[in-house]
């Protein structure tokens, strides 16, 4: 190499050090600006956090690790052992992610009643959304508004009175399986009561026939039971909610799988009955015609698709996630009262009375949509067992705005609340001696001036379930049906068994199943 290339190679070499030290610099720059906006925009959010009591975070992964390694049962006992830890209004840091764990009925009203809090967690709805794509408990803004208005039209007093001949079809064919447990040692009851929910929600929503019940080894069924399963294995560990990890492991693959078919087939239906409708001539039901609607036994879907406001994809949607959301929660309700009942004899047989005068010694006689308001008493039994085990353990709310909770907390915008209904049901303030079962608390003279939001088994405000009085009615049915037949002899380990095996996946339910004893109440009952 002569002196001249030798130069303007070591010139040339120069000049890219200096333009690789530039853009060095440079990155280093807007790394340093980024992190300083970064703290800037989060510094009122830090700071109100830090006034607020909860564990201390470790730098990054904030309070994660006392969740590592946790199944549904021992995450379920953290958060219950927190909140007697550290109160009803505390902080925990999952990553960057500030949750406000609330169990203070104050508190809750300020947060679930406001009406511009309707969004939930991004957590919840990531997960969430391949299951319930845009349904209702995932969607917010305008879209929950518009579909929330014509969902719960949907849910007229003469709808939910039409269903009732359902519920009683159902609860009939359940009753005749139990049979094959009577004076049998112990048997878990879930699995009947939940093929039970199934199919009554599979017909009043869709229209269609699932047969859970006569066939629980049927592809659909098992797609169900199998899709509500892997929601709560992934909802439990969050690094699979990054969705590229997730679909490479066998959960993945699974679910995607499950929800194809389900999703394939609610869209079959969806199509068989908007062609039935536009073959039909369009004619729509008036829902205050109580007449028209018994004459049609109309299913939710189909009174969608008669008011044609929504696409067929939403329709899809929406049914898609009445489905899921109005089976399991009903089913451990009706679980968790004859559990109880199989403690507590003496209130079993007040519940039993009920029944005698509503229907004398007739055991056979179906539940009729005028008989459910003579039951007030199966009614407050069904409250206080929603209350000592809310199905649905957790309910989510993003902070919009900063909210001062009145007690000295203020919540930053931008926060998650994360309400712990089970701990906000056992205040003694409200609820003395709250781990007593006790119906008593529901009576009417009894319910006067509680605080409304101390008791929130359905949610509250504006996201409140949707099918409250359906979930009420259809228990009343089902309960009603099982208690005049059969007596609850005894729950096995009684209620500490109950409590202690409690884990919280899609719904609040105990992981060994409510394993009771029953016997017939009537002799014949072997023969009918
Ligand atoms: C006893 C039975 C039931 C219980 C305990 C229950 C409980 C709940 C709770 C706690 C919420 C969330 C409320 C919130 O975030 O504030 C909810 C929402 C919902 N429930 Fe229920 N539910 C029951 C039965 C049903 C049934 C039978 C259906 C359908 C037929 C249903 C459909 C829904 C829907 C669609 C939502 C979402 C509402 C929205 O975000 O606007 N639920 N339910």
């Amino acid at each position: 190499m002569d002196m001249q290339s030798f130069t303007s190679a070591s010139q040339e070499r120069g000049t890219g050090e200096t333009l690789r030290k530039i853009l060095s610099v440079f990155l280093m720059t807007i790394a340093i600006v980024s992190f300083l906006v970064f703290c800037w925009t989060k510094r009122r959010l830090w700071e109100l956090a830090a006034k607020l009591p909860g564990p201390r975070p470790i730098p990054l992964v904030g309070n994660l690790l006392t969740f590592a390694g946790c199944d549904l049962i021992q995450f379920f006992q953290r958060i219950i052992q927190m909140v007697d830890k550290h109160g009803s209004i505390f902080k925990l840091w999952i990553g960057q992610d500030l949750f406000v764990l609330l169990s203070n009925p104050v508190a809750l009203e300020k947060i679930l009643g406001n009406k511009n809090f309707i969004r939930r967690t991004g957590y919840v709805t990531k997960v969430g959304k391949p299951f319930f794509r845009n349904g209702l408990l995932m969607s917010d803004g305008d879209t929950w508004r518009i579909h929330r208005k014509i969902i719960s039209s949907t849910f007229h007093n003469n709808v939910l009175d039409q269903f009732v001949e359902n519920f009683t079809k159902n609860s009939a064919i359940l009753v005749s399986k139990m049979r094959n447990n009577c004076n049998e040692t112990a048997f878990n009851i879930y699995p009947l009561i939940s093929l039970c929910t199934l199919d009554v929600i599979c017909e009043t929503a869709m229209g269609t026939t699932v047969n859970a019940q006569l066939d629980d080894d049927g592809k659909y069924v098992r797609n169900v039971l199998r899709s509500l399963q892997l929601l709560s294995e992934r909802f439990m560990r969050p690094w699979l909610s990054i969705d590229w990890i997730f679909n490479l492991t066998r959960l993945g693959k699974e679910q995607a799988a499950t929800l194809e078919y389900l999703h394939g087939n609610a869209q079959q239906v969806v199509s068989e009955k908007l062609a039935k409708f536009h073959a039909s001539g369009r004619q729509k039901t008036q829902v205050e015609d109580l007449q028209s609607v018994k004459r049609k036994k109309l299913s939710l879907l189909d009174l969608l698709i008669e008011d044609e406001q929504l696409t067929p994809d939403e329709i899809h949607d929406e049914v898609v996630t009445i489905v899921s959301a109005g089976s399991e929660t009903t089913a451990t309700t009706c679980c968790y009262v004859l559990s109880l009942l199989g403690v507590h004899q003496d209130i079993q047989e007040r519940v039993v009375e009920e029944q005698k005068i509503v229907f004398g010694d007739d055991i056979h006689r179906p539940v009729t949509s005028e008989d459910l308001p003579h039951m007030p008493y199966l009614e407050q039994v069904i409250k206080e067992a929603l209350r000592l085990f809310p199905p649905i353990p957790y309910l989510f709310r993003k902070v919009e705005k900063e909210t001062d909770l009145g007690n000295g907390y203020v919540l930053p915008a931008g926060c998650y609340s994360m309400v712990v209904t089970y701990t906000t049901h056992r205040n003694p303030q409200y609820f003395p001696d709250p781990e007593r079962f006790d119906p008593e608390r529901f009576s009417p003279e009894n319910c006067l001036g509680r605080h409304p939001y101390a008791y929130i088994p359905f949610g509250a405000g504006r996201r409140m379930c949707v099918a409250y009085k359906f979930g009420i009615m259809e228990a009343k049915t089902m309960l009603s049906t099982i208690l005049r037949r059969f007596r609850i002899v005894q729950t096995v380990g009684g209620i500490s068994t109950l409590i202690n095996d409690l884990e919280s996946g899609v719904v609040l339910k105990p992981a060994n199943g409510f394993n009771i004893q029953i016997e017939a109440r009537f002799a014949d009952i072997q023969l009918n």
